[in-house]
């Protein structure tokens, strides 16, 4: 059969309308596409080795064509390097791991990968060229910055389900994303004390079967244990460790990774730790053949936390055989990676950081959503990295934006547009829904105050028109017109967008994560709406001002009950949407508006738009900053991950705004017996201290005061033991009667 080629109109104005869109992912290297095409053939010919059908290459090819393959189909020469059916076009595979070469002519179609990876990704390319409808004459030539990209689970907070996982896979296939480290926080089976068991029946099936769509979608599927906050550095431990290795084994697990972060005691030596792994390297990766190299995330796994004097990485640089992977999460537990983080690490390593982004993780901003673009990391330090991994939030479909971004910037480095990839990937999320979801996404990025001092942009496209708006109605009562035009609109769109996402059949999975949010947003939206008509109506004096105000209050008590009904975890509880300029701005245009009107009419509306009645201040540097939270009746101190040096007389304390009365206080912080190495003291004017008891509940490490009936103008929390403390920060929690 012959194939029509579309006349050069026909390709051009249909070319360009998608030409403007279109664009691979990842970034190709080089993509040369004429203006000819060919038409999407119906049926295929396969010319290639017979091993080729084992491959998911080829079960990934076989699903791209309508009548499936055929001897009088469109002809498709498809292997790797070596292979015969491929011999000609040999010279234009690049020569980097996972690189293929893509030819699409007029009589046929031609993939060939450096290897077998590399052949797959030669068909997911096609398979994206296919969506334009006709087959563009183009040539790909296409290769990895970094090795290994994709995707550690390995948050605190609900795993994933099953089901997510499966449609990561997918996802990560799609992206060229090659490897998925299995190691999520709260399953106990990865960690303390139940990684020395193997996983019940259930479990273990449900391991196998995402072993078997990693390997369906070219992903190298890892295994994490977690063993370091309880392991004995003796036969017996190394013994079941690599016992629980060998039961992964059976369930085709060809990846394994050891995970010592966020532990104390014994398990952080670094020399124990390297003898550990060397052991299991020589005495299980080794033997078998067939398993990838180790990956290990070491206890010190970020600069501010590194004492290079005292040896840990150097130790581990030193003894750790050379193919073990190392990994490391960059200047601080969240930050982004450049070229002098990697100068740092690399030497002391001896070998190439294996990046852990904690990207879009948000365990320690539970009530924040993380959905704005990939930027911060260097576009220069392909060559540095030998791998790339997000750590993403427990809400999977919702990471994939960051996701997909990240996949484009670790294929490749330089061509990495931060905006136009978010773009792409909200488009890819919702194909429908776009340019709601981006509407959303926009005013959902920034994580808020919180103990990492990590923050993101915002309502980047409506910030001067916020800025501006405020500046003249608070500076000297102006309005900025303009400025208000484009907020009233985008209030409009923030509804919309809220109820078309609400509604829609689309991404379901995606929508039900996302939904406290959703509500949270719409509410943002209404509640900015009527701010705007009382800044309006307050310069105009009309008594409508009363009755806008009003509902502008009964919006703020239904997101407050938003907030305090869902998402309701133990850490960062509660529901925030635009709060970073969106929401701030709003309230601020509430109480000014409100308190020019009351002096104006002599009235005595409330003019307080949200409330936080308390103040935390420490000297203990990882507690500095964390937030202060409210929670109905009283409030806590954001808890952390994380293991707090607390330094001798290091004191965190609390003020509140006016004196009030405690019924209830606890503190957690995850170890035995700190009711002996820290007091509690509470005082009334701010001068005069009272020592409280604190007494630990039994069998777990909380600590309970007794502080009901107190008057407490201030809460003072010091290390009395007279030497440093490594605790957890569990819970700092207060009750109010
Ligand atoms: O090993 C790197 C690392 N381990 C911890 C730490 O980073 O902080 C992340 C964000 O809170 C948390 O999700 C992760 O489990």
């Amino acid at each position: 059969k012959t194939f029509l080629v579309l006349g050069l109109m026909g390709t051009l104005s249909l070319g360009s309308v998608y030409a403007q869109e279109f664009h691979l992912q990842p970034t190709p290297q080089e993509y040369q596409a004429g203006q000819d095409s060919v038409m999407v053939p119906v049926q295929y010919s396969l010319q290639a080795e017979t091993a080729f059908r084992e491959t998911p290459a080829f079960h990934l090819l076989n699903t791209l064509f309508p009548k499936g393959e055929g001897k009088d189909g469109f002809p498709v020469y498809v292997g790797v390097k070596g292979d015969k059916s491929v011999k000609k076009y040999v010279r234009r595979v690049p020569k980097q791991a996972e690189g293929y070469y893509l030819g699409i002519e007029k009589d046929r179609i031609v993939i060939v990968g450096a290897d077998e990876r590399g052949a797959y990704y030669g068909v997911q390319t096609l398979a994206q060229l296919m969506t334009l409808g006709k087959l563009p004459l183009a040539e790909v030539t296409d290769y990895p910055d970094v090795p290994y990209r994709g995707v550690v689970e390995g948050f605190y907070g609900t795993p994933w389900s099953h089901e997510a996982r499966l449609r990561q896979l997918e996802f990560y296939g799609r992206n060229k994303m090659n490897v998925y480290l299995y190691g999520p926080k709260d399953d106990p089976y990865h960690s303390t004390p139940n990684w020395r068991k193997p996983y019940p029946a259930k479990e273990a099936s449900q391991l196998k079967e995402l072993v078997d769509k990693a390997n369906e979608n070219g992903v190298i599927f890892y295994w994490a244990i977690h063993p370091g906050q309880d392991i004995k550095w003796n036969e017996e431990d190394r013994d079941l460790l690599l016992k629980k290795f060998e039961s992964m084994y059976q369930l085709g697990v060809r990846a394994f990774a050891v995970f010592f972060d966020d532990i104390s005691g014994e398990g952080t030596k670094a020399e124990k730790q390297a003898e550990l792994l060397n052991y299991l390297d020589d005495h299980f990766v080794k033997v078998k053949g067939d398993v990838e190299p180790l990956v290990m995330c070491p206890t010190e796994y970020n600069k501010s936390w590194s004492d290079v004097k005292g040896g840990y990485l150097t130790t581990l640089g030193d003894k750790l055989n050379k193919g073990i992977q190392i990994m490391w999460t960059g200047n601080r537990v969240i930050a982004c990676i450049d070229k002098e983080s990697m100068d740092f690490i690399n030497p002391l390593l001896k070998r190439k950081a294996y990046i852990w982004w904690n990207f879009p993780v948000s365990d320690y901003v539970r009530d924040h959503l993380l959905m704005g673009p990939v930027y911060g990391n260097g576009l220069d330090i392909k060559d540095d990295m030998s791998a790339f991994v997000s750590n993403p939030m427990e809400r999977a479909e919702a990471s994939k934006i960051a996701l997909y971004s990240v996949a484009d910037y670790a294929w490749n480095l330089e061509k990495y547009d931060s905006n136009a990839s978010w773009k792409r990937a909200i488009r890819d999320l919702m194909p429908n829904h776009a340019a709601y979801l981006e509407t959303f996404a926009a005013h959902n990025s920034d994580l808020g105050e919180n103990g990492h001092g990590f923050r993101r942009d915002e309502s980047v496209a409506l910030q001067p028109a916020l800025k501006s708006l405020l500046a003249a109605y608070e500076k000297n009562g102006e309005m900025d017109e303009a400025a208000y035009k484009q907020v009233a609109e985008e209030c409009d769109k923030i509804i919309v967008a809220a109820d078309r996402l609400l509604a829609s059949k689309e991404s379901r999975e995606l929508i039900e994560e996302i939904k406290p949010w959703l509500m949270q947003f719409k509410l943002i939206g209404e509640y900015g709406r009527e701010v705007l008509k009382m800044v309006r109506l307050q310069k105009q004096g009309g008594q409508e001002f009363v009755a806008v105000h009003d509902h502008a209050q009964a919006l703020q008590t239904l997101m407050y009950e938003v907030d305090a009904t869902y998402n309701q975890n133990p850490y960062q509880p509660g529901v925030k949407s635009g709060s970073k300029y969106l929401l701030p701005t709003f309230n601020s245009l509430f109480e000014t508006s409100t308190q020019r009107y009351n002096k104006a009419a002599g009235t005595t509306l409330d003019s307080r738009a949200v409330y936080m009645p308390y103040t935390l201040s420490s000297n203990v540097k990882q507690l500095a900053l964390l937030p202060m939270r409210q929670k109905g009746k009283g409030g806590n101190v954001s808890p952390s991950n994380e293991v707090i040096i607390w330094q001798a007389g290091g004191e965190v304390a609390v003020a509140m705004d006016y004196v009030r009365t405690l019924e209830s206080l606890l503190v957690d912080l995850g170890t035995q017996g700190a009711e002996k190495n820290f007091r509690l003291e509470i005082s009334a004017d701010g001068v005069n201290w009272k020592t409280v008891d604190l007494r630990p509940v039994p069998g777990r490490t909380l600590l309970s005061a007794e502080v009901s009936g107190m008057k407490v103008l201030k809460i003072r929390f010091t290390n009395v033991s007279g030497s440093e403390q490594k605790v957890y920060f569990k819970q700092f929690r207060f009750v109010e009667q």
